[in-house]
């Protein structure tokens, strides 16, 4: 195959000028910086990010993942360590991901306290936030049994509850975007309605 000839070369830049062609750039790079996903435990965080991610070609990451990969088990760092130590890492871990610059077309799911820590609040002030928000009837099923959330026990429904008043200002606050994910909602229907509100955001629409 012959390279095109100068004369039917496209213009890629629409006939803008090399500035103006720098300024749709440096706005382009702005606009995919990580989408964060936030909300109470078992909201699904990681479901939605997940599945987000696979049908809408993200890169995926979650907080929680990274630590474990990092130091084990989040409910072992819990008994070996004590929760302030667990958020220290966990604040140390988001800030990496936000500040680098490799990580833009990512989904990053946060493990449910992370947004409490003023650090971590601060950083996501300037990012786009989608808020998974549900109640304690959708979540009871998948939180009556398992020891994985430490914070959790010994009364799982009773102490989710407690936890998610004292966080439900902050996750409010920072929501660029609430997803209704009450009930049974499929997860086709959920990441499409997240995947619309970001090529939205992107194109500075909202
Ligand atoms: N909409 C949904 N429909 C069916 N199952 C779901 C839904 N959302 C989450 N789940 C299931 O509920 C469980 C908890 O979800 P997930 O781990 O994604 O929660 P999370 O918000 O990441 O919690 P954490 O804060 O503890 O990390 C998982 O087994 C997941 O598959
Ligand atoms: O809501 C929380 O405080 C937590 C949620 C999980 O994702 C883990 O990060 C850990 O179990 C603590
Ligand atoms: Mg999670």
């Amino acid at each position: 195959m012959t390279p095109r000839s100068r004369e039917h070369a496209i213009d890629m830049t629409g006939g803008l000028a090399p500035n103006q062609v720098r300024e749709v750039q440096e706005t382009y790079i702005e606009k995919s910086r990580p989408v964060v996903i936030i909300g109470p435990m078992a909201a699904g965080k990681s479901y939605i990010g997940t599945h987000l991610a696979r049908f809408y070609g993200y890169e995926f990451i979650d907080s929680d993942h990274l630590i474990v990969d990092k130091y084990g088990e989040v409910s072992q760092i819990f008994t070996d360590f004590g929760e302030d130590e667990f958020r220290r890492i966990e604040a140390e871990i988001i800030r990496e991901v936000l500040t680098s610059p490799s990580r833009r077309n990512t989904i990053f799911s946060l493990g449910g306290g992370a947004p409490m820590t003023p650090e971590t609040a601060e950083l996501l002030r300037e990012e786009t936030v989608i808020y998974i928000k549900v109640d304690a009837e959708t979540v009871a099923p998948r939180i009556i049994h398992g020891r994985a959330r430490p914070l959790l026990q010994p009364n799982p429904i009773e102490k989710w509850s407690e936890i998610f008043e004292a966080r439900r200002e902050r996750f409010e606050e920072l929501a660029s975007y609430t997803l209704d994910a009450r009930g049974g909602r499929s997860i086709s229907d959920m990441a499409a309605e997240i995947q619309n509100f970001i090529l939205r955001s992107r194109k500075g629409q909202v």
